[in-house]
């Protein structure tokens, strides 16, 4: 029996399962914590990783691996492969003046010709998440950094990088071994999705010199080898990954909650949206992965739980015990600024407070529902690209909260389907090694629970729409 890990180091965690080749059956896993913040040295996602796998009991029997990762993390290495600087994470909102420029630049002053630029460039407008941004933020505010920069590359490359045995002191000829993927490539802002070519002149305007950049490899090559003689995939962008452990098909819109919520399909054809939107990805496969994110989601969970004093199981009890809308309570969950719409100064606020309607439980529903309202605003975006949405494939550390699962079949108005408990995106990872192996994806299958559909109220989200629109205003 042929053994394959996969990996996903998310923004929270490091999580590693080990699965039968051939079947997918699970054999064993591990997982460990990541530190918080958005700047986060690289050094910290190896710790984890390394605790994970051996929780997960090592990876010393696998015969292939791959890692799904946080998108967008700028990594930058020296020319004898050192980090420069800890990483900007996708959630640092800090270079969303850099994006700004960039769009203006591009349209020679004029937001909406440089964003319609973007878009046919690369299928994405440039938000402060992209790494092009975060490049032209170091350019700008440590020039001595940015000077020293050899090499760039994403989380997941960095990480597979590692394992074929590459790091700190292996020079110009590790630098040369950085391997990506076409799905983590398409969300740096300097790769073209559709063409699958990096964009040079976008580099150089931001960074001030084009560095060395990671190979793209296909869908089904090899990257490397660990020094034990495991094949290494090409790894993917978590939410890439996330498509490929549960087998998203057409008409299937995954939505995931995690520290970012998205909400995303796999296409055919690339997305164009120069609203900004949707961005236009790549996926794991060879097609698209058209994508709506928000940095606003379980962790407004994790917020109003602590806050409340209660547990997340307790906090899910209690949105289940209020009514559909909160007793009119809305709340527009933009904690840490927004991403989608792209708003990154915002702030969180909290409508319709009234005396009577003042209570835990309105205030726990209100949370999720929130969270819910701001993804539905992402699922229409993405059907204004003609992404076909026939049922909603629910994942993320938030899918396993019932009062999640029922605001998505309520708010959302689609059936919604939540896979049995699992790590969806080390999931995707683990499948991807296993085709790497034998040269095609495995067909495994993955229970997965219709949400029971409980009665709804278009109101509620028009209330939510009226309450953030007013940001836009
Ligand atoms: N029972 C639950 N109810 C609500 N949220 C939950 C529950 N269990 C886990 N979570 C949420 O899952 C989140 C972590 O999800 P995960 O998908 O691993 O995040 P990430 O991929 O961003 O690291 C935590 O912020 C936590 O709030
Ligand atoms: O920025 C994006 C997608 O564009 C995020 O989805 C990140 O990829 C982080 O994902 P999680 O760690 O929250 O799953």
């Amino acid at each position: 029996m042929a053994l394959v890990a996969g990996i996903d180091s998310s923004t929270q965690s490091c999580k590693v399962v080990i699965r039968d080749a051939g079947t997918g059956a699970l054999v064993r896993q591990g997982r460990a914590s990541h530190p918080d913040g958005t700047e986060v040295h690289p050094d910290a996602w190896w710790d984890a990783l390394s605790e994970a796998i051996s929780r997960a009991g090592g990876l010393g029997d696998v015969s292939a691996l791959s890692v799904g990762g946080q998108q967008h993390g700028m990594v930058c290495l020296d020319r004898d492969g050192n980090v420069v600087r800890p990483a900007l994470l996708w959630n640092d909102t800090r270079s969303a003046q850099a994006a700004l420029d960039i769009i203006r630049e591009a349209g020679n002053g004029d937001p909406e010709l440089g964003a319609g630029f973007w878009v046919s460039a690369t299928g994405t407008v440039p938000v402060a998440s992209l790494t092009l941004t975060k490049l032209r933020w170091l350019a700008e505010n440590e020039p001595e950094n940015a000077a020293r920069v050899a090499a760039v590359c994403l989380p997941h490359d960095w990480l597979s990088w590692r394992l074929a045995g590459f790091g700190p002191g292996t020079g110009e000829a590790g630098l040369a071994a950085l391997r990506t993927d076409r799905s983590d490539a398409s969300g740096t802002g300097y790769y073209s999705a559709s063409s699958g070519e990096y964009l040079p002149d976008a580099l150089r305007a931001a960074l001030g010199h084009v560095p060395l950049l990671p190979a793209v490899v296909g869908p089904l090559e090899i990257a490397g080898k660990t020094p034990e003689g495991a094949l290494i995939g090409p790894g993917a962008g978590d939410n890439a990954a996330a498509a490929l452990g549960v087998g998203a098909g057409v008409g299937d819109v995954v939505l995931s909650l995690g520290t970012s919520g998205t909400v995303f399909a796999v296409s055919s054809a690339p997305a164009a949206d120069a609203s900004g939107l949707v961005a236009g990805f790549a996926d794991a496969t060879g097609n698209y992965l058209p994508l709506a994110c928000t940095l606003n989601a379980t962790r407004v969970f994790d917020a109003t739980a602590a806050l409340l004093g209660v547990s997340l199981d307790e906090f899910s009890a209690l949105a289940l015990a209020a009514p559909l809308g909160a007793g009119g309570l809305t709340l527009v969950p933009y904690f840490d600024g927004e991403r989608t719409p792209n708003l990154p100064d915002a702030t969180g606020s909290l409508h319709g407070i009234t005396r009577t309607n003042y209570t835990s439980a309105n205030l726990a529903r209100a949370a999720v529902e929130g969270v819910v309202c701001s993804l539905a605003d992402g699922l229409a975006a993405l059907q204004a690209q003609g992404v076909e949405a026939r049922r909603i494939i629910l994942i993320g550390g938030g899918a396993q909260s019932p009062a999640v699962q029922q605001a998505a079949s309520q708010l959302l108005e689609l059936p919604v389907v939540v896979p049995a408990p699992g790590e969806y995106v080390a999931d995707g990872a683990a499948r991807q090694a296993s085709a790497v192996l034998a040269g095609a994806f495995p067909d495994w299958s993955a229970d997965a629970t219709e949400v029971t559909a409980a009665p709804s109220d278009g109101s509620v989200l028009a209330r939510y729409r009226r309450h953030a629109g007013a940001y836009l205003a």
